[in-house]
Formats: structure tokens, sequence, C-alpha cells
């Protein structure tokens, strides 16, 4: 049988532990959202994080900037963001429009308020095991993995896709959790001869569909990161029907690895606001 993985059950718990901790904090963490522009889903993510900001009972600083917005305009609201002490956690929702230099700009995050772990001194940090925060995506999949209980040390990992948002900070820690590692991308040969090795399959490749049972080891656990918005709804990386008797666990789409990221959000935030900064 194959388990289907509730992430929004496992995320509904890791937030409640927040609000739990939160609770007892004055000054309350504050978070900001930095959104740039009018992409649809954009809107959408960030409106769920601010949502799950009051929800934790940390307070909101969001700034809303028009498509049309410079370099420098953005590069001001986050330094501004940087140096007002009631903000303890920053996030630039991406993607930015495409004449914005994403990389420049969230290098204008202290490293300290980098809630979604992407800075450069942040992923060098990460790269190193040193203590910082990481990125909520990978982060979120390791969560989820420990609550099902499925063992890292001496297993298999195959992370598909190489982003800095997803898979490379991915492979990291699966490394940091003492998994034998591999990352496919878009110019592996047969993928499927490589993604069948893999006791834990994290797929972050962004292909509808990619995966599917002839890519699978039997038993294997199966992340699904991808997020495709189709005629018949949200669907994943990953051919989730094909898998049934095939893998031992699978995550859905919807409701999987999504509300983990907003989890491990609240949680960089809580860091952020309570530990001595990076
Ligand atoms: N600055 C960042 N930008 C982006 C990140 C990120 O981690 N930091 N990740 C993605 C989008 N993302 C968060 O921003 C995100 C994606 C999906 C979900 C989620 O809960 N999805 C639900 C479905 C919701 C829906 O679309 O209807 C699910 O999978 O169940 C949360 C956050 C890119 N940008």
């Amino acid at each position: 049988m194959t388990v289907t993985i509730d992430g929004k059950a496992v995320a509904q718990r890791v937030r409640a532990q927040v609000a739990a901790e939160v609770a007892a904090l004055d000054p309350k963490p504050g978070l900001a959202t930095v959104l740039v522009g009018d992409d649809p889903a954009s809107a959408v993510y960030v409106a769920s994080k601010r949502r799950a900001v009051r929800e934790a009972g940390m307070s909101d600083h969001h700034r809303s900037l028009p498509a049309t917005a410079t370099q420098a305009e953005v590069a001001a609201v986050l330094e501004e963001l940087a140096a007002d002490p009631a903000v303890h956690g920053i996030l630039l929702q991406l993607p930015l429009p495409a004449h914005l230099d994403p990389d420049a700009l969230i290098d204008r995050i202290p490293a300290a308020k980098d809630v979604d772990g992407l800075t450069t001194r942040s992923a060098g940090l990460l790269a190193r095991g040193e203590p910082g925060l990481r990125p909520c995506t990978p982060s979120g999949v390791i969560e989820l993995l420990e609550s099902q209980g499925v063992k890292t040390r001496g297993s298999r990992a195959v992370v598909v896709g190489r982003s800095a948002l997803v898979g490379h900070p991915m492979a990291e820690l699966l490394l940091q959790h003492d998994a034998t590692v591999t990352v496919a991308h878009k110019h592996t040969a047969d993928l499927a001869a490589v993604t069948r090795e893999a006791d834990i399959l994290v797929v972050a490749a962004g292909v509808h569909g990619l995966i599917g049972a002839e890519h699978v080891k039997p038993g294997a656990t199966v992340i699904d990161v991808g997020i495709h918005r189709t005629a018949d709804g949200l669907q994943g990386d990953v051919r989730r029907a094909e898998l049934d008797g095939v893998a031992a666990r699978v995550t859905p789409v919807p409701g999987g690895v999504g509300p983990m990221t907003i989890a491990m959000l609240m949680v960089n935030t809580l860091r952020a606001a309570t530990m001595d900064g990076p």
C-alpha cells in the first residue's frame, strides 16, 4: 500500500508549536513580506504567508511595489526593513519581474533576517554546515521525512533539480542528514536509471508529470515539490496515480510540500527573533 503523506497536518502541528512559543514572547517576532508586481500566484502565496504570521501571533509588515519598480527602489525598501528593529525576518517573494536582478536584491537582506535562507551568506553557512537560517521548502521536506519516520542516514537520496531555492539546498540538507545524495538535472542521461536507485526521491524539476512508475524503486519515499496549475487543477512533477503499489509513501499536490514551506517560514521567523544571528 502507498501512503499519501499529509503535509497539511504536519504543517498545522509545526505552526501550532510556533504559535505556542510566540505566545510567551514580548515583543512579538515580526515578518516583512515584499511583493513586487502582480503575479497572481505570488499574490496568493504572500497572502497565505501573512495569514500564517497573524495566526502565529507575530506582527505582519508588508510592502507591495509595482511591476515597474526599479532595482534601486526595491533595494531601498529592503534596506529600510533591514534597519527596522520590529522586523526580525524579511522575505522577497519570487519570481521578480524580469528587469530586476533577484540575487543582488536578496543579498541586501542581512543573514540574521534572511528567513528564506537564500542570501549568499546563508547558502555559505549551509554549505559549511554552520548554524544559519535554511531555505523553507527543503527544511520542510526534512521535517516531513522525520514526521513519517523515514530514515535518512545511510539511505540513497536522489534530488531532481538544482535550483538555489530547492534542489541545491535540499541536497546539502540530505547530506547533512547522512544520506548518500545524487543530484540529477535536465542534462542527466537516463534519468530513470538514476532515480530508480533512490530510497528517497525528491522531485523539484518544475516539469509537469516528469516522474512516473518507471522512475521509482519499489518501497521508495517520493517527495513532489512541483506545482503546476492545469485544467485538471493543481498537479506536481510526479504522476501520482502511477505510484500506487510501487512507492511506500508519496506527497500529494496540493497538500504536501507547499503547506510545509509556509510552516517552516514561521519556524525561521521565530528563530530569527530569538537566536543570536549568524
Ligand atoms: N521568496 C520565496 N519565493 C518563493 C518560494 C519561497 O520559498 N520563497 N517558494 C515558491 C512559492 N511558495 C512560497 O513562496 C509557495 C508555494 C506553494 C505553497 C502552497 O501552500 N501550495 C499549496 C497550494 C496553494 C495554491 O496554489 O492554491 C499546496 O501545495 O498545497 C506555499 C508557498 C516560489 N516563490
